[in-house]
């Protein structure tokens, strides 16, 4: 018995000694940390990020130019200020890669498709025909738009009644049509099954990745397996879009050249796409589900984040509205009139700077062992990422940051007469809300056209603002990434008096 009961604080010595040898000599030791990095207690720190990131990151921020923090199966290296997201962006594909990072922090794998990893066409046709063709598609946008809102939310409103509007998925609902009216056109962007299915699908990879964050390093494949969501998703997805991208895969081999009324929309580009790199209809429609989750859960997010603040400060809505119809009224609904847009532009912008989708962007993940340009060493295999919620509450970035002040760019651009720097889709190493350099959303200049015709529009139809007068909702987080609540807006016709 005296046996049994060495042999067992033997083997515990052992694998307590290891793990602070472990810990004493990881690479990552010198970094500072936020919380214990002890051994076993590192999860009370891993506890603290998953449930407040924001407070971590900014208390980290304040601190140190670098530092990292807990994950359950990882450190994560986040470094502080313009700077240094600048140097992040900088440093080549050769030594950290967005993709890998991506694959590790979202699991790409098991939420969303191999074929998102290994055969990424979406990402040629994203950053290239559809942004290209965006005025081109625009009408399409605007049409979609006026369709949903007036089926979604017009059609339950009475007179001058304020009526409750869950807001979150009520633009899920309308994104997910109006992207899809340019991702697959009429009928199917209005097919309620398959709009149910795409937007299942993003919501799904959302409880996926978080499963699958809770889960060692070691079991991730395992546990991937029994995520059920993508695959279902696919499957069901496929139902719709394998039929038409056969269809259309026949006509262009019949026809070629000679196909006069070739649909000009995302499919088509994303099988132009597949047609060059010789990939197969499996990889185009896994494509065309992953641009939905990349479109849909952000774009919702976005677009609840600038209602939340349009219901609690509703004084603003007249401002606003008195640009978007003298714009309107001379350049009609174009993407040139929303280029004409400052005062929208800016408070989607502001909107995002403080209420952004992630608490960390521009992230990368070491290939190579890489020393920062302050000296830190940072071992190949590390997720290093900028604090980006932090950075956008940065004295040194922005006059108040802690205040909401919608106008903050128009004003900008209207002072230093850029009118480029400081509009929306620009990031810069203060300003990182869709990344910053090469892999920045190669989306958003999509999203930011699609989310400003949604604003335009309730501007122009509707009177918004909460019960009571009462203050917009705090965000929760999961991790790094921002939960909008879940709350209602009231909604009501516009009044001919507020106009
Ligand atoms: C307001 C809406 C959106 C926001 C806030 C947003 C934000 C982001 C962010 C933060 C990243 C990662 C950048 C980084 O960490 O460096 C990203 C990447 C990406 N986004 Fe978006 N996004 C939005 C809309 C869209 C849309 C509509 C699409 C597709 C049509 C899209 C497609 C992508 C893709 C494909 C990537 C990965 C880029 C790469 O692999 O190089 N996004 N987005």
């Amino acid at each position: 018995m005296a046996n049994a009961v060495e042999i067992a604080g033997a083997i515990i010595g052992v694998v307590v000694l290891t793990a602070i040898a472990r810990w004493r000599f990881d690479p990552l030791y010198s970094i500072p940390t936020i919380g214990p990095s002890f051994p076993l207690l590192s999860y009370i720190g891993a506890y603290r990020y998953c449930k407040n990131a924001r407070e971590v990151l900014q208390e980290g921020y304040a601190k140190h130019k670098i530092f990292k923090v807990a994950m359950l199966d990882q450190w994560v290296v986040i470094v502080s200020g313009a700077e240094m997201n600048d140097e992040l962006r900088k440093i080549p594909d050769s030594h950290a890669t967005f993709h890998e990072a991506a694959e590790e922090l979202v699991q790409t794998r098991y939420t969303l498709s191999d074929s998102a990893v290994d055969h990424p066409i979406h990402i040629p046709a994203i950053r290239g025909p559809l942004t290209k063709n965006l005025a081109v598609v625009f009408g399409d946008v605007v049409d979609e738009v006026n369709a949903a809102f007036s089926e979604t939310i017009g059609s339950k409103l009475k007179d001058d009644e304020w009526t409750g509007v869950n807001v979150l998925m009520s633009m899920a609902v309308i994104i997910s049509r109006a992207s899809n009216r340019v991702f697959v056109g009429l009928p199917l962007c209005r097919n309620e099954d398959y709009l149910h299915i795409v937007r299942q699908f993003t919501f799904d990879v959302s409880k996926g990745r978080f499963i699958l964050s809770l889960s060692p390093r070691f079991l991730k494949p395992f546990v991937g397996r029994f995520i059920p969501w993508a695959r279902r998703a696919m499957r069901n997805g496929s139902v719709y879009l394998r039929p038409m991208i056969e269809e259309r895969q026949r006509k262009l081999k019949e026809m070629g050249d000679e196909w006069t009324d070739k649909p000009n929309d995302y499919m088509m580009w994303m099988i132009d796409e597949a047609n060059r790199q010789g990939e197969s209809t499996q990889v185009i429609l896994e494509g065309i589900m992953v641009s939905n989750f990349a479109a849909i859960h952000t774009s919702s997010s976005s677009i609840t984040q600038a209602l939340y603040h349009l219901a609690e400060s509703p004084e603003y809505a007249d401002l606003l509205r008195e640009e978007v119809e003298s714009v309107v009224s001379e350049h009609g609904w174009t993407k040139v009139a929303m280029n004409k847009m400052w005062k929208l532009d800016s408070f989607m912008r502001e909107s995002q700077r403080i209420n952004g989708i992630t608490h960390i962007s521009v992230m990368r993940k070491t290939l190579q062992d890489t020393t920062l340009s302050d000296g830190t060493f940072i071992p190949a295999g590390t997720v290093v990422a900028g604090a980006s919620s932090a950075t956008h509450r940065d004295a040194r970035n922005y006059e108040n940051p802690e205040i909401f002040d919608p106008f903050r760019f128009a004003d900008m651009r209207t002072e230093d007469g850029a009118s480029i720097k400081h509009q929306f889709v620009t990031t810069s190493p203060e300003y990182v809300a869709f990344g910053h350099g090469k892999h920045a959303c190669p989306g958003r200049f999509f999203a930011v056209n699609e989310l400003k015709v949604m604003m335009a529009y309730i501007l122009l139809h509707y009177d918004i603002k909460f019960e009571d007068g009462r203050p917009r909702p705090e965000n929760s987080s999961r991790w790094h990434s921002v939960v909008p609540q879940n709350k209602e807006v009231l909604f009501r016709k516009r009044q001919v008096s507020a106009a």
